[in-house]
């Protein structure tokens, strides 16, 4: 099982700090320097206080089976899509799954949950769950997989207890290694707006959710749930962080979604199909660009070609990269990722930076799962988040915190630590970590933390 069981007393075994983001040449990590620390800073550190991030989540099983094409086609599904199917459907679903021995996994899923889960097994802080769950829980049953295959350091004690049962996401790959999404909703929508606990929301390193959360139907009030997160979130400054689902909801209303981020979103998630579907645009680099009109930090991940990150950050703190200058839809366009991303507003002349990494050794000699390789990136990068957040709480008068960032490290950085977490996804079954990533790697994997 993943990360061990049930997090029933997620806060209680606290460890004394909270792990790096990524890998340094230098064993100690925190402080950055002692040069930067007055002695009363120095003693607040040897007891550093901790800081959590929070996640609105649709609580998801992942029954993962492997199918041809033309059972999708027979259940009326879309390849690629992740679809709301009727409880008759689903019914009829599982039955065939089971009657012919498909089912390969059930693990506890949900783009959020997994998120958070690998977000906790990285960084060894505390992961907010804001879901539902079922509120008798049977050995066996579906929210008992649920909760065994959470990390311990996903807090759940803020569950809202439901009487129906958690969703279900039938996750069917076909031959061509794509993954199909068949979602039986049960309950996982009905969150409400009072399980949202402002004080957790207030002192969060970041609050991220999902785009798939706003299709809720009439009566579920998950969304709500999350509008009201968002605006407390706004309130105190904390950075709210969405990933989109999958292109197929982005590209039924890209208009809804661009003023929906402009509105809310400090920090987009997306891969390169997602990101096409919102700004019409197939090269991931320029619709990185282009989402930056409406939002302050883009992650957006491209499958075997890697990832990319785009951002602002002030002129005056800039940072001229070491590596190689890249140039492709935007000439030159790495030249700063040595600088940390800032939010446009805390710039007072705000230039665009960007960085991209080809994947981890080239990629996986063999792939055992695509499932969440992108889940993988985005917790990196709100472990990064929350890093800078906890220094900051720690050590205020660092040097660090002199202008305001968003993230600990720099673009360039966080681009190597989220590669490498989603390679980790890649060569494991399941989208979530069953454990953190190796302290220290081989020599051949070392040169690409230094390079
Ligand atoms: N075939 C591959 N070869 C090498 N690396 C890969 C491959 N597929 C994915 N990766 C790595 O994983 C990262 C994320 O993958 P991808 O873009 O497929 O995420 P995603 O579509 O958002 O996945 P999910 O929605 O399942 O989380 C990529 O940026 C890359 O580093
Ligand atoms: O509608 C949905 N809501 C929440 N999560 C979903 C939905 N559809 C698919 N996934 C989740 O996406 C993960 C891989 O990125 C899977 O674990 C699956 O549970």
């Amino acid at each position: 099982m993943a990360g061990g069981a049930n997090g029933m007393d997620a806060a209680a075994s606290a460890d004394p700090e909270m792990k790096f983001p990524g890998q340094r040449k230098h064993k100690h990590y925190f402080p950055v320097d002692a040069r930067d620390l007055r002695a009363k800073e120095l003693s607040a550190m040897s007891r550093p206080q901790r800081t959590h991030i929070c996640g609105i989540a649709q609580t998801l099983v992942d029954i993962e089976a492997h199918v041809d094409d033309e059972l999708l086609a027979r259940h009326n599904l879309v390849k690629g899509n992740s679809l709301l199917i009727s409880d008759e459907a689903a019914h009829i679903l599982y039955a065939e799954l089971k009657q012919r021995a498909l089912i390969k996994e059930e693990h506890a899923g949900g783009t959020i949950g997994n998120t958070l889960h690998n977000f906790a097994t990285l960084s060894d802080e505390r992961a907010v769950l804001f879901a539902v769950m079922e509120k008798q829980i049977e050995i066996g049953s579906y929210a008992y997989k649920y909760l065994s295959y959470t990390s311990s350091k996903v807090d759940v004690n803020q569950l809202q207890p439901v009487d129906g049962p958690i969703g279900r996401c039938f996750t069917l790959i076909t031959p061509c290694g794509e993954r199909s999404f068949a979602i039986s909703k049960g309950a996982m929508d009905k969150l409400e707006p009072a399980s949202i606990k402002p004080e957790l929301i207030k002192t969060a390193g970041a609050l991220v959710f999902a785009s798939y959360l706003m299709r809720s139907a009439d009566g579920d009030n998950i969304d709500q749930a999350a509008l009201r997160a968002m605006a407390v979130a706004h309130e105190a400054n904390v950075p709210v962080v969405l990933t989109l689902g999958t292109r197929f909801l982005i590209e039924q209303d890209p208009q809804f979604w661009r003023d929906f981020i402009a509105e809310h979103v400090t920090v987009l998630a997306m891969n390169e199909e997602e990101a096409e579907a919102l700004t019409g645009e197939s090269d991931p680099l320029k619709a990185s660009e282009i989402a930056l009109q409406w939002c302050d930090m883009v992650l957006c991940t491209a499958g075997p070609e890697g990832l990319y990150m785009a951002g602002y950050c002030d002129s005056a703190e800039l940072r001229e990269t070491e590596h190689e200058l890249r140039s492709g839809s935007i000439g030159e366009f790495n030249q700063y990722e040595f600088s940390r991303p800032m939010r446009q507003q805390d710039c007072v002349d705000p230039v665009k930076v960007y960085s991209y990494i080809a994947p981890y050794l080239g990629g996986p000699v063999e792939i055992l799962n695509t499932n969440g390789a992108g889940d993988g990136a985005l917790a990196a990068v709100l472990h990064d988040m929350a890093a800078n957040r906890y220094h900051k709480v720690n050590v205020p008068s660092s040097c660090k915190h002199s202008v305001s960032a968003l993230t600990y490290s720099s673009f360039s950085q966080i681009c190597k630590y989220a590669n490498r977490v989603s390679y980790e996804v890649l060569i494991q079954h399941s989208p979530r970590l069953s454990r953190g990533l190796p302290e220290r790697e081989e020599s051949l994997e070392e040169g690409y933390w230094d390079r």
